[in-house]
């Protein structure tokens, strides 16, 4: 006969006791983020996150070595070979380089420290305020590709704060796999350690938004209406590689397209503006013309004034304040030019701001961004789930 085999007391304490120890130890390797007990009948929370490039935390080479060694580890923005790439970026580029930028970035640093990431943190006050007005209770975010605040770290903030629904918008109005791509790179590597995951929706681009175009003709016209016109308007964009063109990445028709529409709106022939590409790296071929030759010619062909303008940059920063206000302004004046005008970037323009907020209710349409709109969305869904149970009675049950 078999004796059925009853555990013992001290057999089911210790089972139970290495079941508490797994739960104390399961969530160590689970590959996703602890997350609160799900309860029901959680409100649904809008957000829209603003991502920028970044930049160092500091205009010292330390710092713009750690900034330049994530960016510049980037795959896209730098495609070759990593077995080829990572001994030189490592065992020249970032021994020298940083040096050189920190002294370039200590001359353009406020008090309140760099540039594009004030303005960009003021743009996404702007754009909550401007939603806000309109009626639109939005969580509003900005996050930079490289360096702080980074991308994981805004969106597990806003997962924090409850957004069920999460809107990237890159602050590029031209798409560039190095740049807009880039950001969503960030973006599903955060989601593929989440366990429930907001609602994603992502803006490519709006480099022919008819605001943003708006935004930029104004910005142009006030400085024209405060200080006369140029002989020529250089619009100059950041640069790539050329080759990125040839493997598809849309960037310079989009840029071309931009500076179209631009021009229209100011009524610019021509022949009294041009399109230039700036903030060259490295050796290889980038799109032409580049900027600086470009200003420097015109210096030497005669040309007493030359106003530029950086339609693609959304926020001043080193390439603007220093490469073209301080070198490129002197380029042009040592070439026989006698003015040169920058025109600010849309920083906190009104207007900018308008059509940042548009673009983002264009892309946020049929989401709720109302508390009272999610709401009652929450209660139709409940209500539908009760098989018509009066709302409110599934609230809390499963
Ligand atoms: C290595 C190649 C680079 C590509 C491709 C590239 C594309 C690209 N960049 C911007 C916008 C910005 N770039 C900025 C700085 C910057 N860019 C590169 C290189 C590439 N960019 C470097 C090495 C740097 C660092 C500055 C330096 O050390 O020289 C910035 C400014 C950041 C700041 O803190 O001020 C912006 C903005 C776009 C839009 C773009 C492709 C379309
Ligand atoms: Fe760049
Ligand atoms: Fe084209």
């Amino acid at each position: 006969m078999v004796r059925p085999e009853y555990p013992t007391r001290r057999a089911l304490g210790r089972r139970a006791g290495l079941r508490g120890a797994f739960a104390t130890i399961a969530p160590m390797f689970s590959p996703f983020a602890p997350e609160p007990p799900y309860t029901h009948g959680q409100a649904e929370r809008t957000a829209v996150l603003l991502c920028n490039l970044g930049t160092p935390d500091a205009p010292t080479a330390p710092a713009v070595r750690r900034y330049l060694a994530q960016f510049l580890s980037d795959r896209r923005v730098v495609e070759i070979p990593k077995l080829l790439w990572l001994p030189l970026l490592h065992g020249l580029i970032l021994r020298t380089r940083p040096a050189r930028s920190a002294a370039q970035y200590a001359s353009i640093w406020s008090a309140a420290g760099s540039p594009l990431a004030l303005w960009t943190a003021r743009q996404a006050g702007l754009l909550r305020d401007d939603l806000d007005a309109a009626g639109h209770r939005v969580l509003v975010r900005h996050a930079m590709r490289y360096g702080n605040p980074s991308i994981a770290s805004q969106l597990d903030a806003l997962k924090a704060e409850g957004a069920t629904r999460i809107l990237i918008l890159p602050l590029y109005p031209q798409y560039s796999a190095t740049t807009t791509a880039s950001v969503f790179d960030a973006v599903y590597r955060w989601a593929a350690r989440i366990r429930r995951l907001p609602e994603l929706r992502f803006v490519n681009r709006y480099h022919d938004h008819p605001d943003y175009i708006a935004a930029l003709a104004h910005s142009v016209q006030t400085h024209w209406q405060q200080h006369g016109r140029p002989e020529q308007l250089v619009l100059s964009f950041h640069g790539l590689p050329e080759r990125s063109r040839q493997l598809g990445d849309p960037y310079h028709c989009e840029v071309r397209k931009t500076a179209r529409l631009l021009a229209e709106r100011l009524g610019l022939g021509q022949e009294r503006y041009r399109v230039s590409f700036q903030s060259r790296f490295g050796n290889a071929r980038w799109l032409q013309p580049y900027t600086r030759p470009t200003v420097e010619a015109l210096g030497q062909a005669g040309l007493r004034r030359v106003d530029l303008v950086c339609p693609g940059f959304t926020s001043d920063c080193r390439e603007t304040l220093e490469e073209i206000d301080i070198e490129v302004r002197a380029a042009f004046l040592q070439a026989g030019g006698k003015e040169f005008h920058y025109i600010r970037c849309l920083n906190d323009s009104p207007q900018w701001i308008t059509a940042l907020a548009c673009v983002a209710r264009q892309h946020l349409a049929g989401w709720p961004t109302q508390p009272a709109a999610a709401a009652a969305l929450a209660e139709a869904r409940n209500h539908a789930l009760a098989g018509g149970a009066p709302a409110g009675s599934r609230a809390t049950g499963p």
